[in-house]
């Protein structure tokens, strides 16, 4: 499958300091790839140096095939979405009129706007003034400017950080469609759940070095002890071992009709982020 963005050996400082070291990864037509860190790990860096508003100190980054540095910025405006804190709205004008300007921009119809404001739940809030909006709503005209063109690559910084839980799944049940219809994602965020539910694949950064890379699924499977954990009707909870003492236990229990629920204990991503980085995703 095409790569849509490779990264190699990456570095950045900032005078002395290294806020990347080393980072290499690709990412492929039609993923939803996450990167994934805490605070000041250079995930924002990242996204910069790769929509071109910064300058790597080494290594090489290519989007499309094409070198970051040597994008033209109009073919590289028509591709590419980016939505991050800074929301670029013209805060007197109303949401219509700033969804507008970016319609004449990207030469996009008008009727675009109702899709998209669709999209982010925000149908029928197209005459609010810009100013008046909550954090939560201003993040979500940012999605909704960004989907404006449909970008074949869309670079989200913590795109649901200031949503609520119905609007991060409405986002969230965007953001699949999008991918249904192979638009390429990058995604950073703090939210092991949220990379959970969207990522193909997850890059674990921290103090600006990849840690760990996989599907979010193969990393839990790799560290389950595939035991289960079983609860039963007369109130106990149990674990059973993997191997045919466990199983013959469960069968047991199963046969006797006093199974509620069985899962398996595999660890979270957060645990494994913990695991892996010696700290907290926050
Ligand atoms: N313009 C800058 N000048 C100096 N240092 C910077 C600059 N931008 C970022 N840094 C430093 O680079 C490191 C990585 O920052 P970055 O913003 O990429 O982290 P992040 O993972 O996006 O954090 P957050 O989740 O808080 O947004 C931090 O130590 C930060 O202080």
């Amino acid at each position: 499958m095409e790569n849509v963005i490779e990264v190699n050996a990456l570095e950045k400082f900032f005078s002395k300091e290294r806020a990347l070291k080393n980072v290499s990864f690709s990412v492929k037509k039609g993923e939803i790839f996450g990167f994934l860190g805490p605070s000041g790990s250079g995930k924002t860096t990242t996204i910069k140096i790769l929509t071109a508003q910064l300058k790597p100190t080494s290594g090489s980054t290519s989007v499309f095939g094409v070198p970051t540095h040597q994008l033209s910025k109009e073919k590289y405006r028509k591709k590419i979405g980016i939505v991050t804190d800074n929301t670029a709205l013209y805060a007197r004008l109303s949401v219509y009129d700033n969804l507008k300007l970016y319609c004449d921009l990207y030469d996009v119809p008008e009727s675009r706007i109702y899709e998209v404001l669709s999209m982010v739940n925000l149908a029928g809030e197209n005459k609010k003034i810009v100013s008046k909006l909550s954090r939560g709503m201003l993040q979500r005209i940012t999605l909704a400017r960004a989907f404006l063109h449909e970008p074949e690559l869309l670079f989200l910084d913590e795109p649901t950080s200031a949503l609520d839980p119905v609007n991060t799944k409405h986002i969230y049940e965007g953001l699949m469609r999008l991918k249904e219809k192979g638009t390429t994602i990058f995604l950073t965020t703090h939210d092991m759940n949220e990379a959970e539910i969207l990522c193909d694949r997850v890059a674990f950064l921290n103090n600006g070095e990849i840690q760990l890379l996989d599907a979010p699924k193969k990393l839990r499977q790799q560290r389950s002890d595939a035991s289960l954990t079983v609860e039963l009707t007369d109130g106990r909870t149990i674990v059973l071992p993997k191997g045919p003492a466990g199983a013959q236990r469960l069968f047991d229990h199963m046969n006797a009709n006093e199974i509620i629920s069985v899962y398996s204990n595999q660890p979270t991503l957060g645990d494994i982020f913990v695991e892996v980085t010696g700290r907290n995703l926050v």
